[in-house]
């Protein structure tokens, strides 16, 4: 822990401004670019001692030199909220360029400076890490290699982005690698798509048991995802078990995605079947996947965002529009030729590329004999 004890004369400068003085009134050198950005960022803790201030920073706990990287590793304060680092994840982006990740979930982390950025790639389904995950969601490639998670331990994940930034291209791909890689009576679909313009191509897996594509159509779907629910729950109670997965046979998972759900905002009777899926569908086997082209504060601001604890951000708007999808700026940078490019919130925050797939390819893949 570097604990700074600062003289009474003796401040932790110009937030936001360039030169920060931190102790004996001496400008931090160019290496002192990470104590700068904690600085910036105000992940230090201020606390009044009897005669100063006394200042606790992030501990920094190693830095390493690879090939294409420099990776710094820092402990932060207790005290200091972790999303702090997350919704500053700009100030490390002036002080350190655009190709970073930073790693890590509630104290310690890692922040990853890269040479370069990442190159857009075709997906191929054999490529993709795959073991030991009981339903991968595949994100793509960031510059440490594959990101793909398990969808059992995170449920929930909400996709955002601007028209043409990439969300349905990485729908296409999250599903068709769910219907390569899982049998039907492992998984079953449910598809909205509120835009009509994607999810027809998988209605003819055996794996998918719905694909709507309005308001009307989709009630029935929800209806029958609730009473599926209330079904899981009492079976959890009669064989005395927290979690479907702990029951003495086997049910399926369920995902239910839904592109555009902001044309379901002012849906009374819609929305609270879909709050309810992120909030006790975890332990149910039940999951979701929802995705918007502008993150809609208002529709997020209910129970759904903090149940929704994956992120992908595609390129949006402005910042504003990025805070309410990651709780940080960072998104609006994306550039409007880097499609498929993403800020990805999980355990940390790391710009991955999603893969391309295509219509045609999708429906190569999908075809059955
Ligand atoms: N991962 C990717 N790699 C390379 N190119 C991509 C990728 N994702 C998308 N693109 C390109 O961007 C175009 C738009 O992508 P996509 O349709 O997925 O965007 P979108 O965000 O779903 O747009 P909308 O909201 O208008 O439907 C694609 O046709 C493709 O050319």
């Amino acid at each position: 822990m570097i604990l700074l004890a600062l003289g009474a004369a003796c401040v932790v400068a110009s937030i936001g401004g360039t030169v920060v003085t931190l102790s004996g009134g001496k400008p931090a050198a160019e290496k002192d670019t990470l104590h700068t950005c904690f600085t910036r960022a105000r992940l230090f803790i201020r606390q009044r001692s009897e005669k100063d201030w006394v200042y606790t920073y992030p501990s920094v706990n190693g830095h390493e030199t690879f090939e294409d990287r420099q990776e710094y590793t820092f402990t932060l304060p207790i005290g200091v909220d972790p999303e702090r680092l997350h919704k500053h994840f700009w100030v490390f982006e002036q002080g350190f360029g655009p190709h970073i990740d930073i790693e890590g979930d509630s104290s310690m982390f890692t922040m990853k400076v890269f040479n370069k950025g990442i190159s857009q790639f075709a997906y191929n389904v054999s490529d993709i890490p795959l073991e030991g995950i009981h339903l991968p969601i595949v994100v793509g490639k960031s510059r440490s290699g594959w990101e793909v998670y398990d969808m059992v331990e995170n449920p929930h994940l909400l996709i955002a982005g601007e028209t043409g930034s990439g969300k349905s291209t990485q729908l296409r791909a999250i599903i068709t690698t769910l219907i390569l890689t899982k049998q039907p009576e492992e998984l079953e679909l449910y598809l909205a798509d509120l835009k009509r313009s994607e999810f027809h191509v998988f209605k003819n897996s055996p794996h998918t048991r719905a694909v709507v594509n309005d308001k009307n159509e989709l009630q029935p779907v929800l209806e029958y995802i609730s009473l599926e629910m209330q079904r899981r729950g009492d079976l959890c109670d009669k064989y005395e078990v927290s979690n479907v997965i702990d029951l003495p046979f086997k049910l399926p998972f369920i995902l239910l995605a839904i592109d555009e759900v902001a044309l379901l905002k002012k849906d009374k009777k819609l929305m609270p079947l879909i709050e309810d899926i992120t909030a006790i569908g975890r332990a149910l086997s039940v999951q979701l996947i929802i995705s918007m082209q502008r993150p809609d504060a208002k529709l997020l601001e209910s129970g759904l965002k903090s149940n929704l604890t994956v992120r992908m951000a595609f390129k949006h708007a402005d910042d504003v529009n990025s805070r309410i999808t990651l709780n940080a700026s960072g998104a609006e940078d994306i550039k409007d030729e880097e499609r498929g490019l993403m800020l990805f919130k999980h355990n940390g925050m790391k710009k991955v590329q999603g893969p391309f797939l295509s219509l045609m390819e999708a429906k190569k893949l999908l075809k059955r004999p």
